[in-house]
């Protein structure tokens, strides 16, 4: 559960008559989510989910986030819409926090993702991906291999609390990753960079839309399909799903088709994925604020991912047919 930030009743209905959104009735916050806090909100004038945000987002990247979300919904994509209050404004601060009301979006995540639910990613992701070419605003990837190093330094002294020679394997899989292999020339645009089961909503096995968009940025559109491999492709005893990958990459394909350049990088873009989730469920299971209604999530659950794409050397092990060769 992430309610980080309280938000009084009477401070709630006060902040909301900034907003054309009628009369409270309810509140509560959600449990679900582990960045920031949100709360699901009944007004006279329909649902709405309110967001403070937390820790790693900084106040700077905020307008992207929002201006993002618009910018998506314009092109096509099913994801929440910023709300604006009277004096046109979405961005505003409630509880001491920097805080957003954006419109609710219908469906639910699914708990057990089949490889329909895969391809429905893989197909809405590259849609998001082309939507994304004309977005001007850009933000760099601050949690990209720079940003790794600094969460290892966070938390290596009590990684081996977590697992013994936790440390170790990290160090070694960073001074591999940041030994000038990280692919620097292909493809980038808007990539969503958290898009896990949790933030794509279905009706069935329809995809609905895509919610959280606190850590799109700039980077390569290729690192965004690895991080949805390991998101989506596993399952819970950690065995990787060949036929849900094959059904993620091919919808994904349809869309927009991967070079070969990407398809070959696709292993090592896997393992910065894993490391990069890994670090920050580590440091986040290490350092849980006293008294947040928070669940971290399991760090050793990447150690598994990492360790499968480690053992990875073509994409035939992600069940595709490398492209320029004959099925
Ligand atoms: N626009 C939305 N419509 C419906 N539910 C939402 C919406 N945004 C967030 N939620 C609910 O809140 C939960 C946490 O939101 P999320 O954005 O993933 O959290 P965080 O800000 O911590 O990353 C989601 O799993 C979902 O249940
Ligand atoms: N997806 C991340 C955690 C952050 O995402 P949230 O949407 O659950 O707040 C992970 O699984 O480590």
């Amino acid at each position: 559960m992430a309610v980080y930030t309280d938000v009084a009743a009477d401070e709630l209905a006060d902040f909301l008559k900034q907003y054309d959104l009628g009369e409270l009735l309810s509140y509560k916050g959600i449990a679900e989510g582990v960045e920031n806090s949100n709360f699901l909100l009944h007004t006279s004038k329909g649902s709405f989910i309110l967001t403070l945000y937390e820790k790693r987002v900084a106040k700077n990247d905020l307008p992207f986030f929002l201006a993002l979300m618009t910018h998506l919904a314009e092109h096509g994509i099913n994801c929440p819409l910023p709300v604006k209050a009277r004096d046109g404004k979405a961005l505003r601060e409630l509880s001491g926090r920097p805080a957003a009301i954006i419109t609710f979006l219908e469906g639910v995540w699914p708990r057990k993702p089949n490889a329909t639910h895969c391809a429905g990613v893989g197909e809405a992701l590259a849609k998001m991906h082309l939507a994304g070419a004309d977005f001007a605003v850009r933000r760099a990837n601050a949690l990209s291999v720079s940003g790794w190093r600094p969460l290892f330094d966070a938390a290596s002294d009590r990684a081996d609390e977590v697992q013994p020679g936790l440390r170790a394997f990290l160090a070694a899989e960073l001074d591999y990753l940041s030994s000038g292999v990280w692919p620097s020339d292909l493809p980038e645009g808007v990539i969503h960079a958290d898009l896990f089961n949790d933030n794509a909503f279905f009706l069935g096995d329809q995809l609905s839309g895509i919610i959280d968009f606190t850590f799109a940025c700039n980077d390569m559109l290729a690192y965004d399909v690895a991080i949805c491999l390991n998101a989506w492709c596993f399952e819970p005893d950690h065995s990787f799903n060949v036929t849900k990958a094959r059904a993620f990459l091919n919808a994904y394909g349809r869309v927009r088709k991967l070079s070969q350049a990407e398809e070959a990088a696709l292993p090592l873009l896997a393992r910065g994925a894993a490391i990069r989730f890994l670090l920050t469920r580590l440091v986040d299971w290490l350092n849980v604020p006293p008294g947040a209604l928070v669940k971290p999530k399991d760090p050793l659950e990447y150690v598994r991912k990492l360790r499968f794409h480690q053992s990875v050397t073509s994409v035939r092990d992600y069940g595709l047919i490398p492209s320029g060769l004959v099925a």
